[in-house]
């Protein structure tokens, strides 16, 4: 059996864990029944031990095979993992959601998307991330009663993600913790704004209104700061055709969408400048989640 699932950006500026974007840029892995535990692993994370041998992948798939089976059986997973790891574009989603349904998935068993969702949410209390690696798209997200509420819409391929991820590793829990715990009202007022201005320009598509809505005070400026560089990264990616520019989830990456034909020129602008960055362009998925049996 094989799955594979999409790095996904989430907040898109002023939607703190509430909007999110699947991009094509995928973890797989394959799993087999073997008479030994076995774990290879190639791409992002190969060269870090705790992956071998402490894999948040394989203790969830673990769990949850049990639950479903009652039997303890021993696999072979063979990682191929195109997701940079605590960069802001949501590796640890894409192992939750990818473990989940590969329990139920080598055992034949058929789980909705929906509800694959919400036995995620238990994983990850934020759904930005989550929905987005399960449905593919942009997504509007948002917890209601204990259960996960979303819209999606795709996203046309005359549009493309060109990102800039840094060295640096960024863990989302530590982040979190150094945002503010009040906000002002005129804050307050100024995100729900900006992001309901956000989601009403991507599901009609008024691209250009995109520069405008995507303006945060929430979060980026106070996860930034520990990164000043990212500020010069987000004036070059406007100042050279991006649609808009923010930081990717709780960074480090930044991430800019510009039209297909524009992403070229972004992406050259922002190599020349920042050389010590990775930087890439990348096509949005409207898959989501996928399985092969
Ligand atoms: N491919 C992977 N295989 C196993 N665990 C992973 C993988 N990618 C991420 N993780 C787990 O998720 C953690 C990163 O989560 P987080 O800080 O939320 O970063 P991100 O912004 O990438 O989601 C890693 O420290 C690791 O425990
Ligand atoms: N809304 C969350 C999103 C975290 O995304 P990640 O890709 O950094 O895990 C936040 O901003 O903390």
């Amino acid at each position: 059996m094989r799955i594979s699932v999409p790095a996904t950006s989430a907040n898109l500026g002023p939607g703190f864990d509430c909007l999110g974007i699947a991009l094509n840029l995928k973890n797989q892995v394959i799993i087999r029944p073997s008479k030994f535990h076995s774990v290879s692993l190639k791409g992002e994370g190969s060269n870090n031990p705790a992956l071998k041998d402490n894999n948040m992948f394989i203790s969830i798939f673990n769990d949850f095979y049990y639950n479903l089976t009652q039997k303890k059986r021993h696999f072979r997973f063979e990682f191929f993992n195109e997701i940079p790891l605590s960069r802001g574009l949501g590796s640890s989603s894409a192992v939750i959601v990818s473990a989940i349904a590969s329990a139920y998935a080598i055992e034949g068993i058929k789980v909705e998307k929906a509800r694959l969702l919400n036995l995620s949410l238990a994983y990850e209390s934020h759904p930005d991330n989550i929905t987005p690696a399960v449905m593919g798209g942009f997504n509007v997200a948002s917890v209601h009663e204990n259960e996960v509420k979303f819209i999606t819409k795709s996203i046309p391929k005359t549009l493309k993600a060109v990102v800039v991820i840094p060295n640096r590793p960024i863990s989302t829990t530590l982040s979190r913790k150094t945002l503010p715990y009040k906000y002002s009202k005129e804050d307050t007022i100024f995100n729900i704004s900006h992001s309901s201005l956000l989601t009403a320009a991507f599901m009609s598509e008024n691209w250009d209104m995109l520069k405008y809505a995507s303006a945060d005070v929430v979060h980026q400026q106070f996860r930034m700061k520990h990164m000043p560089e990212l500020f010069e990264v987000q004036k070059t990616a406007l100042k050279n055709g991006a649609l808009m520019s923010t930081l990717s989830g709780s960074g480090s990456t930044f991430f800019s969408i510009a039209y297909s034909e524009d992403s070229q020129k972004l992406e050259l602008a922002l190599k020349e400048k920042f050389p010590h960055f990775r930087v890439m362009s990348v096509d949005f998925d409207n898959n989501g989640v996928k399985i092969e049996i």
